[in-house]
């Protein structure tokens, strides 16, 4: 399906149909279209000029400059961290529950541990500074997605000023706690000398001997992957444990692989890719809970598809969700959750390549998505082996856009120790 709706004075191309986005993508170049100059300015203070919101020759070279640092050696390093984290979390369920606790909000709980794993492995960052950081771009995340706020539409920040100075107040909080760090960074030698990502951009602007990235452009990458490093893959679990407690047959087959492939012994970064049926698990998750619902450019030059001309300016809708869940490139059995499509096919049998994005397309695709897979295995062997899951009568089904495909009232499960 392909139309044009509005959003106040902004066109927009809405698209879920793989073969348009096939065509459109395909004679494009990179510079041909960037992100929406409307979503920029008002996700400004979450995400400021970061690799996400960048386009042309500044995302060219920012792209370049952070590709390393999700190089397989340095992914590697950071398995460690992810097992510490994990088992704290363990730890602590285990404490709960002998406490007389019945369930436990897992997505709250994935998201603190998928906060701390981005902080220790990409910044080095202590408890204190990546608690705050986490708790405030939660506030932003509810501030600027929760509420209806009219984006696009002009004088909308007039009508909402309370949420408005809200959102720009907790970003401003966000950069101090964020430029800190990285000043601290800066006068220790041993911050230049880590490989991790923050060591990576501060090593660039050091070594060449030249600002190559602003004080303002660390603070926003470092804003961008704090939020983008966690949110997404915590959903992903999270989402995972759901499907996981109603399908309890799937449960028994992962534990098993779990123990053929580590024969009992602690999980090792090398043998992660052997989780075969872990990894069509994920992708089926992902397409039935995406937690990047949607993806949007805008272009900056006319774009010709079908003998169509979409004029510059016009914004593009990428309704991912929609395409996940269309019964004409999935079968009937769409909705049902079904791993196994995965078994031989990296696109789960859709009829069209372009109608599964769980991490976007093109040159534009998830920078993290390699990290995100390793922290998946590990996280979730680590929970399987040591606990078994179901669902609590207190949880309630309300998945909502709030720019990531969220569980909003959390996802309480029975756990119950192995
Ligand atoms: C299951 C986990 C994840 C999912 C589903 C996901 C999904 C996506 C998608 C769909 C995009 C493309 C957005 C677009 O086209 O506008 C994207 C881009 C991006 N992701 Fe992820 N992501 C995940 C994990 C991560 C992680 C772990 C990180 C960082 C450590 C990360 C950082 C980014 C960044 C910085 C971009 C922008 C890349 C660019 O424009 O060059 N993501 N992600």
């Amino acid at each position: 399906m392909v139309f044009v709706y509005w959003l106040g004075t902004e066109p927009f191309l809405y698209i879920a149909e793989p073969e348009f986005l096939r065509r459109m993508s395909k004679g494009v170049l990179g510079k041909s279209w960037g992100k929406p100059s409307v979503f920029k300015h008002d996700r400004k203070p979450m995400f400021g000029n970061g690799l996400l919101m960048l386009e042309g020759d500044d995302w060219i070279h920012h792209r370049r400059i952070i590709t390393p640092a999700f190089s397989p050696a340095n992914l590697q390093a950071m398995a460690s961290s992810m097992v510490e984290s994990t088992t704290k979390m363990l730890d602590k369920w285990t404490s709960l529950l002998n406490c007389g606790c019945l369930e436990i909000d897992v997505e709250r709980e994935i998201i603190l541990t998928a906060g701390e794993i981005i902080a220790k492995t990409s910044f080095g960052m202590d408890y204190a500074n990546w608690r705050q950081v986490l708790e405030k771009l939660r506030a932003l995340q509810i501030t600027l997605f929760k509420t209806n706020r009219y984006v696009g539409v002009p004088f909308s920040t007039i009508l909402f000023p309370r949420q408005t100075l809200e959102a720009k107040k907790l970003g401003k909080d966000i950069d101090y706690l964020l430029f800190s760090i990285i000043e601290d960074r800066r006068n220790s030698n041993a911050g230049y000398h880590q490989n991790n990502l923050l060591g990576l951009l501060l090593q660039e602007n050091h070594e060449e001997r030249r600002k190559t990235l602003t004080t303002r452009e660390l603070v926003d990458e470092c804003k961008t992957f704090f939020f983008g490093g966690h949110e997404t893959s915590a959903l992903a679990l999270a989402w995972t444990m759901l499907v996981l407690a109603v399908h309890p047959e799937w449960q028994n087959q992962l534990r098993e692989e779990i123990t053929q492939v580590t024969g009992n012994k602690e999980i090792v970064f090398s043998r992660l890719a052997k989780l075969n049926k872990m990894g069509w698990v994920l992708n089926e998750v992902l397409r039935l809970y995406s937690p990047a619902p949607n993806a949007q450019r805008q272009t900056r030059e006319d774009i010709t598809v079908n003998n169509l001309t979409i004029p510059k300016g016009t914004n593009v809708w990428i309704d991912v969700v929609s395409m996940h869940h269309d019964p004409n490139l999935w079968g009937e059995d769409v909705n049902e959750f079904k791993p196994e499509r995965f078994e031989n096919d990296l696109y789960g049998g859709c009829k069209h390549k372009m109608g599964y994005l769980p991490f976007g397309f093109g040159g534009r695709m998830c920078i993290g998505r390699n990290l995100s897979m390793m922290e998946y295995k590990i996280v979730l062997s680590l929970m399987l082996t040591r606990f078994s899951f179901s669902l609590s009568p207190n949880y309630s089904h309300s998945p909502r856009i709030m720019l990531s495909l969220r569980p909003s009232l959390g996802i309480p499960l029975i756990v119950r120790p192995l």
